[in-house]
């Protein structure tokens, strides 16, 4: 677990945190969100201690983090930034195998956990593992930055706008990645970013930040939901807030058992804005869900589903 206890910080006379209280338990995928300035990446740094806190202090699993020799804390959690930050003259294989080295780890083990990790990132080891950093995609580079920081099998990874500069489609692959990831690999995550969408598709928790403050946090059907504060309601266009509440609800709690011959097919794990957008594409107010036993969702079972 992630505890953050009062934590504070200034930069001059700008107070970038203002007694940030927020426990992060162990296994979440925990997104912080809020807008421009308010004080995300700050909170995030003072985990691997690039930012020291003014007052207040961080721990993990217990321990203070003030307390751990910096370079030690920081081969323990991974982390990965926007720009990525691979190191140009050194291959892919090279990049991904840079804390395993530091730790000492013999050549055999590095080589095939570098296989492994490219693998699980969704590149194939044969083809990208002597590339330069220079030859990739946006997209790629930022899967090689994502396998880097789990080289060592940090229990803590922390993400900072990891995948705000890809275009919109690549961003969907990136985050299914690590959806998958997390779920594979029960990891402790904390993302920051500013995109409701995003922390919608990945939040097992969502932390949303104003002004250096934490100003609301809990499942996403919580913070999105009719008590959501102000600083959300702003983050979505007018009137959206009732809809990416649907990105944050199952659609399999709302359907209904008995099967709906020739309905659309609604597939596992969809949520509910997903069977919204499906019932427009298609026309109709029915679907069929995938799986057994055979149940179905109608737009009465959804409206009543996700009414506030
Ligand atoms: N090194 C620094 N020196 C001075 N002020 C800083 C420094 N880093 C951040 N700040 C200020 O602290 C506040 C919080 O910044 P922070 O980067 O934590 O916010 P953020 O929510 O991550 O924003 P963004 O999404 O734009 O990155 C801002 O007012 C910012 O200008």
């Amino acid at each position: 677990m992630i505890a953050f206890e009062a934590v504070s910080h200034r930069y001059g006379a700008v107070e970038a945190l203002r007694e940030v209280s927020l426990e992060v338990p162990s296994g979440a995928l925990c997104v912080l969100l809020g807008e421009s300035g308010s004080g995300k990446s700050t909170l995030l740094r003072t985990v691997n201690r690039l930012v020291e806190p003014s007052a207040g202090r961080v721990t993990l699993q217990g321990r203070d983090v003030a307390a751990i020799d910096p370079q030690a804390l920081r081969r323990g959690i991974g982390y990965v930034i926007q720009s990525v930050g691979l190191f140009p003259h050194r291959s892919v294989a090279e990049n991904v195998a840079t804390v395993p080295r530091l730790l000492g780890w013999d050549r055999a083990r590095i080589e095939a956990r570098v296989d492994a990790l490219l693998a699980m990132v969704g590149l194939e080891p044969r083809a990208y593992r002597d590339r330069p950093p220079a030859t990739l995609s946006g997209g790629q580079a930022q899967r090689v930055g994502l396998a880097r920081a789990l080289a060592a099998d940090p229990p803590v990874l922390l993400m900072d706008e990891p995948f705000s500069a890809l275009d919109p489609g690549t961003r969907r692959e990136l985050q299914a990645a690590l959806r998958r990831i997390h779920a594979e690999t029960g990891k402790t995550i904390l993302l920051v970013t500013h995109d409701v969408e995003e922390a919608l598709a990945l939040a097992s928790r969502v932390a949303v930040m104003a002004g250096g403050r934490l100003v609301a946090e809990g499942v996403p059907a919580e913070v999105f939901g009719p008590g959501a504060p102000d600083v959300v309601r702003r983050m979505v266009r007018a009137g959206a807030l009732a809809f990416h509440r649907l990105a944050a609800l199952d659609a399999a709690a709302a359907a209904a058992p008995g099967p709906a011959p020739g309905a659309p097919l609604l597939p596992a794990g969809a949520r509910l804005s997903d069977a919204l957008l499906l019932m427009l594409e298609h026309g109709t107010g029915c679907l069929a869900l995938e799986g057994d036993p055979p149940r179905h969702l109608t737009v009465a079972g959804l409206l009543g589903h996700s009414a506030p």
